[in-house]
């Protein structure tokens, strides 16, 4: 089967950026990108700024769009035209009811698929899930869409899911380390997976594309997600051993990191990870062991959760500490709210809590990111399940957009995300302008904590002890 016309339904942080790549890698397929949102929809069309903040997506998206890339809200007419159809709406936790809290809520697949069985009238379709789901959750479509099948309409369900990183997506999705196709072990399953890897041949190479069967598939996924995390929960929780015993996180990191059975990749200490996707992903594992009856499983990969918690509260209550054990009405300068560089992307960012916390104490916050925007911002630390006064938080949150403003006056300055730029400042102008003592905590250890300390700073930084102020050798006066 000959994919001419996709069609995927969710313009996000997936389907946009995924879509434009399958665009730009294969001139000779029409695709269209659609969503319930028009605005959303809008911003993909326009040429000011796209809907999300993802390095060189502005370059993929201008070269197709218009030719063999389109952005539409006419969900209808691009699920009747297409032969191959992605499914990349939201997966969230579920906020209630049944598995409240760690449950994945797939209310949008199911619509999705409603709304696919509705508009299809003839021919064969694959529908394709790119949405990170629970396993066995294309037997629920498959089920949906047999239940409203018109006749002279066959389906085939496929598993598909997406493995890009933000802040790193279109390198991602042009350089993966592999793609992963899971589908129905019969003829006609073969013939999807085959007709759907036609098109990742484009441009990824064949060894790359690996065929399992769709329950591996959809497992892998949050496999692969749960494996990461659990990582840098596993360093993380190391960096604790660190502080407490004068060991180096970056040491021990790379001393680990060089056994090539372990290798060095995601082994930075932080103060915890966020994004929408690994606690999303862990909760829904550990959702679904519980549902297996297999409750050690789901305590082990809860502990995952439990650790980077744990960091988030700790990097805070060390704040705290440092700074006299109170923080109320002290000036604290915040640098970066995104959950990561590269991205203006704040879902599940520790900063988020880490400010909460802070709050809780009565911190008047100054919060600079280079990418988030203030509404974002406050949209995030006035959430009802960060704060139950959103009024306090407007009263003690500033928003900066200049950081050398934003720590004029702080008592502390606190680095939340890894942004490149914040290497690059002149902390000795920052240093001049702060309360003293002056605080610097690192919670990704990007800053030259040496440096810092010689201009006057007390430094905290995650996974190590920094030498303090008066702990540096004096010098004796030369002799004449
Ligand atoms: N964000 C990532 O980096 C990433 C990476 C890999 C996998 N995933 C997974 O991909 C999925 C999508 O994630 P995302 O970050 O792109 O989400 P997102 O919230 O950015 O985008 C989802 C889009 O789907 C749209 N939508 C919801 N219901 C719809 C419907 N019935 N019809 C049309 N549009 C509809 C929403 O309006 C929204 O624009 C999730 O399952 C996620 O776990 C995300
Ligand atoms: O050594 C590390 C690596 C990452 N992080 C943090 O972990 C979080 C997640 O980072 P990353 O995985 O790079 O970004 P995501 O966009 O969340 O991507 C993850 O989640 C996606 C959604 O499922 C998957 O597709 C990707 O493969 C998977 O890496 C961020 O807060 C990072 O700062 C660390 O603290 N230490």
């Amino acid at each position: 089967m000959k994919i001419q016309k996709i069609c995927c339904i969710g313009a996000g942080y997936v389907g946009g950026p995924t879509c434009s790549v399958i665009a730009m890698q294969c001139p000779d397929i029409e695709v269209t990108v659609v969503d319930l949102s028009q605005s959303r929809i809008d911003e993909w069309n326009s040429d000011e700024h796209l809907p999300i903040y993802e390095p060189g997506l502005k370059d993929v998206v201008t070269k197709c769009r218009g030719k063999n890339l389109f952005f539409s809200t006419d969900i209808d007419s691009a699920i009747h035209a297409a032969d191959l159809l992605f499914i990349s709406v939201n997966t969230p936790t579920k906020t209630f009811g049944l598995g409240k809290g760690r449950a994945a809520d797939l209310k949008y697949i199911e619509s999705v698929a409603r709304r696919i069985a509705e508009v299809v009238e003839s021919g064969e379709k694959i529908v394709v899930e790119k949405s990170t789901v629970p396993v066995r959750a294309a037997e629920s479509i498959q089920r949906i869409l047999k239940a409203n099948t018109k006749p002279g309409v066959s389906y085939q369900v496929l598993s598909n899911p997406e493995f890009l990183a933000e802040g790193t997506a279109i390198q991602d999705l042009i350089s993966p380390d592999r793609v992963l196709i899971g589908g129905e072990q019969t003829s006609g399953g073969y013939k999807a997976i085959d007709a759907l890897a036609s098109i990742y041949e484009h441009w990824i190479p064949k060894h790359k594309i690996i065929k399992t069967n769709t329950w591996s598939s959809e497992l892998s996924k949050l496999a692969a997600n749960a494996f990461l995390a659990q990582r840098i929960s596993s360093i993380n929780s190391m960096s604790a051993i660190c502080e407490a015993t004068g060991a180096d996180v970056n040491e021990v990191a790379h001393a680990i990191g060089t056994d090539s059975r372990v290798g060095p990749r995601f082994l930075q200490a932080s103060l915890g990870f966020g994004g929408s996707c690994f606690q999303k992903d862990v909760l829904n594992l550990v959702y679904l062991c519980e549902a297996l009856n297999l409750p050690e499983v789901a305590a082990y990969w809860q502990q995952v959760i439990n650790i980077n918690d744990f960091q988030r509260r700790r990097f805070a209550t060390k704040i705290i500490s440092c700074l006299f054990n109170t923080v109320t009405d002290k000036r604290i300068g915040i640098l970066g709210f995104s959950f990561k560089k590269n991205t203006a992307d704040t879902r599940e960012s520790s900063s988020i809590y880490v400010c909460k916390y802070l709050l809780d104490e009565g911190a008047q916050l100054v919060i600079y990111d280079p990418q988030v925007s203030r509404e974002q911002i406050i949209s995030d630390l006035t959430h009802p399940i960060i704060s139950e006064d959103p009024e306090r938080v407007e009263r003690l949150v500033t928003i900066a957009t200049d950081p050398y403003k934003a720590l004029s006056g702080a008592h502390a300055l606190v680095v939340c995300t890894e942004w490149d730029e914040f290497r690059g400042y002149d902390f000795q102008k920052i240093y001049d302008t702060m309360a003293k003592p002056a605080f610097a905590f690192d919670g990704r250890g990007i800053l030259d904590a040496e440096h810092l300390l010689e201009l006057g700073f007390h430094v905290e930084v995650i996974g190590k002890v920094v030498r303090k102020n008066n702990m540096i050798p004096i010098t004796p006066p030369a002799e004449n």
